[in-house]
C-alpha cells in the first residue's frame, strides 16, 4: 500500500487548493479529491459493489420540487430545535465517521471544535482515531458517541462507560453493520487502515482488517432489540438506533423510547438498499413524533435539508461533508461547511416561506417534473 499521509500546505479558510473560493459542498468535495491520497479518497467517497445506493441518496432529493408559500409576513428565519432535550442552533448534525486522522492530522478533536464554532452536534465514532477522552475534552459543544457493539461485551461497557464521563450525550447505536459491506474501490486499492488511523478507543485486535473475513472480528453481528434496551438502562443515555430503513422497526423503536436515525450508511454497506429519503414518509408517520427521527445519506444542499424536515424528520446528519471540510481545512473547514449549509438552509427556509422549522410541513414537497 502507498503512503496515505496527508501533505499540506497552510491556506486561507473559504480557498481551495488552486486558490478558488470554495462556495459550496461540492466545491469542499473537489478541493478534498486534490488534497487527499487517491486511495483515502476513495474509502471517504466509496460504496458498496456498484453504488447505486450511493447515487441514490442524493437523487431522491432531487426527484422532489419545492412549492414556496409567499406573503407570510415572516422577517426573520429561526433555525434553533431541540433533540433529545439538547437545544441546538440548528438541525444539522455530523454523522459518525471513523478515522479522522486519516483525513488531518489533527483528526477528530479538529472536527469537535468546527463542528462547535459552527453551532453544530458532532457524532463521535467507535473508530474514532482518538480517544473520546481528547475529543471531548477539545467539544465546546454537545456530541454524542456512536457506538458499534463489541464482541466483548466488558469492552462496549467501558466504552459507554468512558464516553459518558466524557460528556456524551447521547448513544447511536449502529444497526445496519453484521458485517462491513464489500466496498470495490478499497479492494482494487488493497486499501487498510494506516496506523494513524487506528481505532484509539479500543485495544490492538488482531486481524481487524475491514475486508478479509466477512465478520468485522470486532463488531457484534447478533446484536437484538434488548440490547439497545439494556444500553439505554446502564448508560442512563438516551439510544438512537441508527440504520433503521423499515417502518415497523421505526414503531418499535419509538415504542421503547428509542431515536430513529434513517440511514443506509452512506450506501457503504448493503448496495440497493432504498435511499433514506424515500424510506423517511413512512417512518415518521409510524414514529409520529414519539421520538426524535434523523436521517442522512446524501445531504448536500440547504434544500435538501428543508425538503427531509418538511417530511418528517427533526434533524439531518452529513457525513462525506464534513470531512471534506476537515481535509481541506481542518477545524476552519468543518466550520465552514457546516455553516455553509446552515446558510443555505435559512436562505431555502426564507424562500420557502419558513420562519421556523415547525413551518416545514410536507405541503411544501412535490414530485419533480
Ligand atoms: C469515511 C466514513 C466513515 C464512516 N464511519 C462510520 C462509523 O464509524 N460508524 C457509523 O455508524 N457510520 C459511519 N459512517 C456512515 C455515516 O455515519 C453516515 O451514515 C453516512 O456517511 C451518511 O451519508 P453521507 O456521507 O452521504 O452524508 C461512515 C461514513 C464515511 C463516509
Ligand atoms: C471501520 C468501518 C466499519 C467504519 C465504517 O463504518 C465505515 O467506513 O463506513
Amino acid at each position: 500500500m502507498s503512503d496515505t499521509t496527508v501533505e499540506r500546505t497552510p491556506r486561507p479558510s473559504g480557498d481551495g487548493p488552486s486558490g478558488a473560493a470554495l462556495v459550496n459542498l461540492a466545491d469542499y468535495r473537489e478541493a478534498a479529491r486534490e488534497i487527499l491520497p487517491a486511495e483515502v479518497f476513495d474509502y471517504l467517497e466509496g460504496g458498496a459493489a456498484d453504488e447505486h445506493t450511493v447515487r441514490w441518496n442524493q437523487q431522491t432529493y432531487r426527484q422532489l420540487a419545492l412549492l414556496p408559500r409567499v406573503l407570510t409576513g415572516h422577517a426573520s428565519v429561526d433555525t434553533g430545535c431541540s433533540v433529545f432535550d439538547t437545544a441546538l442552533d440548528s438541525p444539522i448534525l455530523l454523522a459518525p465517521a471513523a478515522s479522522h486522522r486519516l483525513f488531518h492530522p489533527d483528526g477528530e478533536a479538529a472536527t469537535a471544535r468546527g463542528a462547535a464554532e459552527a453551532g453544530a452536534l458532532m457524532t463521535v465514532s467507535t473508530f474514532s482515531s482518538q480517544t473520546v477522552e481528547e475529543i471531548g475534552a477539545a467539544a465546546g459543544g454537545p456530541w454524542w458517541f456512536q457506538l458499534y457493539v463489541q464482541r466483548d461485551r466488558g469492552l462496549t461497557a467501558e466504552l459507554v462507560r468512558r464516553a459518558r464521563a466524557a460528556s456524551a450525550r447521547a448513544l447511536a447505536v449502529t444497526v445496519d453493520t453484521p458485517v462491513t459491506g464489500l466496498r470495490e474501490r478499497d479492494l482494487r486499492n488493497g486499501f487498510a487502515l494506516p496506523s494513524h488511523g487506528s481505532p484509539a478507543n479500543l485495544p490492538h485486535a488482531p486481524g481487524t482488517s475491514a475486508h478479509g473475513a466477512i465478520h468485522d472480528p470486532r463488531i457484534d453481528p447478533a446484536v437484538d432489540w434488548s440490547d439497545l434496551a439494556a444500553l439505554g438502562e446502564v448508560s442512563g443515555l438516551p439510544v438512537l438506533a441508527k440504520g433503521i430503513l423499515r417502518a415497523e422497526d421505526a414503531k418499535r423503536a419509538a415504542e421503547a423510547g428509542i431515536g430513529v436515525w434513517i440511514s443506509n450508511h452512506g450506501g457503504r454497506n448493503l448496495d440497493t438498499a432504498a435511499s433514506t429519503l424515500s424510506a423517511l414518509p413512512a417512518i415518521a408517520e409510524r414514529v409520529a413524533g414519539r421520538v426524535p427521527v434523523i436521517i442522512d445519506g446524501g445531504v448536500r444542499r440547504g434544500t435538501d435539508v428543508v425538503k427531509a424536515l418538511a417530511l418528517g424528520a427533526d434533524a439531518v446528519a452529513v457525513g462525506r461533508p464534513y470531512i471534506w471540510g476537515l481535509a481541506v481545512d481542518g477545524a476552519g473547514g468543518v466550520r465552514d461547511v457546516i455553516r455553509g449549509l446552515r446558510r443555505e438552509t435559512e436562505v431555502a427556509m426564507a424562500l420557502v416561506g419558513a420562519a421556523t422549522l415547525d413551518d416545514l410541513t410536507p405541503d411544501l414537497v412535490t414530485a419533480a417534473r
